[in-house]
């Protein structure tokens, strides 16, 4: 790299708008959408799309909404002719199909033979006006570049609108003055209004002048300095919809889609998960759900965006990128401890207020409680995606997500110090593993390490019974046996408070060490005739230890019974 890369890289310089208006605008409506994948998405994949693909792909851009669909560029193959001819035959009738031809005549007349019988049609041409262009791959002058314009919009016309055996089609006409991000901004107006009298648009059939950042040239604000400039040239504003077809090669092509539809653009071309060329197109899918986290219906449906994606990296034989916003695999996981403590609360907190409101399901949580997740700033299932897929754990994670894990697997909401407890043999596993853990993983340490689910409690309550205590107002005797894995069993005889203390007191009497409960906590899981309760017990030794013991039973009391010689057994066994 040079040390002065002025000497070989000119800075930008965009338009003089001495009033520019769209830095006070804001965005309120979702614009009108043209999806290119099946063109410009296409002609930049290494291995095009097959029929079949293209197929599969139009059909999925027809399931997701869009109603401007550049699906070919006819003359360039037969395989985009014949689909173009399938996409005519198929489309649904709000549905407008779209083809892209060069200014030569041959190549215009090809792709309009392309279009014969289409309900509703978008002729698309292109002519590079930028000095750049024109001097390199054309060697045109100004004046020759503004002639053949006018000449193919003329001819399009001919062929189209104006010939009697085309009008069962609908026709549209769009014109792209390519690289326009680069192009003089008057020459651009100047070209358009030259195109836009030999095409002849009124306010009902408006004439698309797409302005496209072939090469994205300089930051967001200028390329909307550039459209605002257009917008306020162009005479008969209302016969005009101005589109956007901003590239990514500086990796703004979304920021700069959004500033120039506040400079008053009304439609944007681009591809899911910006497929295209070079860095590629805007990216759809992120254009429309950012409206949608602010409110504002893109009138597009990614509800299903796992599958979208499926279907778009195996037609395009690329992968969506895990980082990529809002569909990458990544995007709605978190694995550091902060971030999942952070979302824990924050669905907690949602559950709270939605007991609260007495809300109970989604449909109605959707209406009437605002979203306010940290970290989330789209609720998951609203793009198909699942909460467990959230929070995912590693060696960087801390209590929050383990126990997070538990809570949605187990229905278990452990009590804080126990997730600190449960977070350390978490850690443990993901470093000595060296990986993230599974859910599965996760549960399943958790059922071993307090012998829930499948693994067996080493000791066991054969019989007891709670009786008061008549030394004492409101105090309870516990009698019982138990059986240690050794296989030896034990009567039990003591005195406390309650269930819970007598038991402890009644261990104490015949195995060490002796214990005492520290915490305790409790909670039922499951439904109707299924349900179960849960008891936590943290207990404490003689010599100040503690420890955690879980107990899953049909009964509450021998829950809590189950639950202390468990961590009666870990003072035995562990330390
Ligand atoms: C910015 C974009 O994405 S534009 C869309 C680009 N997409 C594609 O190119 C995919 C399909 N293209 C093709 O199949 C072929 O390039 C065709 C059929 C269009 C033309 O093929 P060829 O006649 O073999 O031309 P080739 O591809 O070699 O070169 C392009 C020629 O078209 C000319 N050309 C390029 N753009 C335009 C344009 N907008 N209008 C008129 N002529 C153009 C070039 O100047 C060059 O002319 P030259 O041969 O006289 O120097
Ligand atoms: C044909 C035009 C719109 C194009 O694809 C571009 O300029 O990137």
């Amino acid at each position: 790299m040079l040390k002065d890369p002025s000497t070989k890289y000119k800075k930008f310089v965009g338009p003089k708008l001495d009033n520019r208006q769209w830095p006070s605008k804001t965005l309120d409506k979702a614009p009108r959408w043209l999806a290119t994948d099946l063109r410009d998405g296409n002609q930049s994949l290494p291995d095009p799309m097959s029929v079949e693909e293209k197929k599969e792909f139009f059909e999925t851009l027809v399931d997701i909404g869009f109603k401007e669909i550049e699906v070919a560029f006819p003359s360039a193959s037969q395989i985009d002719f014949d689909f173009t001819r399938y996409a005519v035959e198929t489309a649904p009738e709000d549905v407008w199909i779209q083809v892209l031809s060069p200014c030569r005549e041959e190549l215009i007349k090809r792709t309009i033979e392309s279009l014969h019988g289409a309900k509703k049609a978008i002729v698309h041409i292109y002519l590079a006006t930028s000095a750049c262009f024109r001097d390199i791959v054309f060697g045109l002058s100004e004046e020759e570049s503004l002639a053949l314009a006018v000449r193919c919009t003329k001819l399009v016309r001919q062929l189209t609108k104006d010939d009697p055996n085309q009008q069962k089609t609908e026709w549209r006409f769009e014109f792209s003055p390519e690289t326009f991000s680069d192009t003089n901004p008057d020459y651009a107006v100047k070209v358009c209004q030259a195109v836009h009298e030999a095409w002849g648009p009124t306010k009902q059939d408006q004439i698309i002048f797409n302005l496209p950042a072939t090469v994205e040239m300089a930051t967001p604000n200028i390329y909307a300095d550039q459209i605002e400039y257009f917008c306020s040239k162009m005479p008969d504003r209302d016969t005009i919809c101005v589109s956007l077809h901003p590239h990514n090669d500086r990796g703004c092509a979304v920021a700069a889609a959004e500033l120039a539809q506040l400079a008053g653009a009304d439609r944007v071309e681009g591809c899911l998960f910006g497929n295209g060329e070079r860095t590629g197109n805007v990216d759809l899918v992120t254009l429309a759900l950012n409206l949608y986290t602010q409110g504002i219906s893109p009138n597009l449906d990614f509800s299903d965006l796992p599958k979208i994606a499926d279907i778009v990296e195996k037609c395009n034989k690329i992968k969506v990128p895990e980082r990529a916003p809002y569909g990458g695999q990544l995007v709605v996981c978190a694995f550091s401890g902060s971030h999942q403590d952070a979302i824990k609360k924050g669905f907690q907190r949602r559950e709270q207020e939605l007991a609260r409101l007495g809300i109970t399901s989604k449909e109605e949580a959707d209406k009437k409680l605002i979203w306010q997740i940290p970290y989330l700033p789209l609720d998951p299932q609203d793009i198909g995606r699942t909460y467990e897929a959230v929070i995912r754990v590693n060696s960087q994670s801390g209590k929050g997500g383990a126990s997070w894990i538990i809570l949605r697997n187990l229905e278990l909401d452990l009590p804080r110090s126990l997730q600190i407890a449960f977070s350390k043999v978490v850690q443990t596993a993901a470093e000595t593993l060296g990986r993230e853990l599974l859910a599965t993983e996760i549960t399943d340490l958790f059922a071993k390490e307090y012998f829930v689910g499948e693994y067996d409690a080493p000791y066991t309550v054969l019989d007891y019974e709670i009786l008061k205590d008549e030394s004492k107002e409101g105090g309870r005797r516990f009698q019982g046996r138990i059986r240690l894995d050794t296989g030896k069993e034990y009567d039990l005889n003591g005195v406390g408070n309650g269930p819970i203390s007598s038991f402890a007191d009644a261990l104490s009497k015949v195995l060490e060490p002796k214990i005492t409960v520290k915490d305790y906590k409790e909670h039922a899981i499951g439904k109707g005739s299924d349900v179960r309760a849960v008891t936590y017990i943290e207990v404490v030794s003689e010599d100040g230890n503690t420890r955690w013991g879980v107990g899953v039973h049909e009964d509450v009391t021998l829950a809590s019974l189950t639950a202390l010689l468990k961590s009666l057994w870990y003072f035995r066994n562990r330390d």
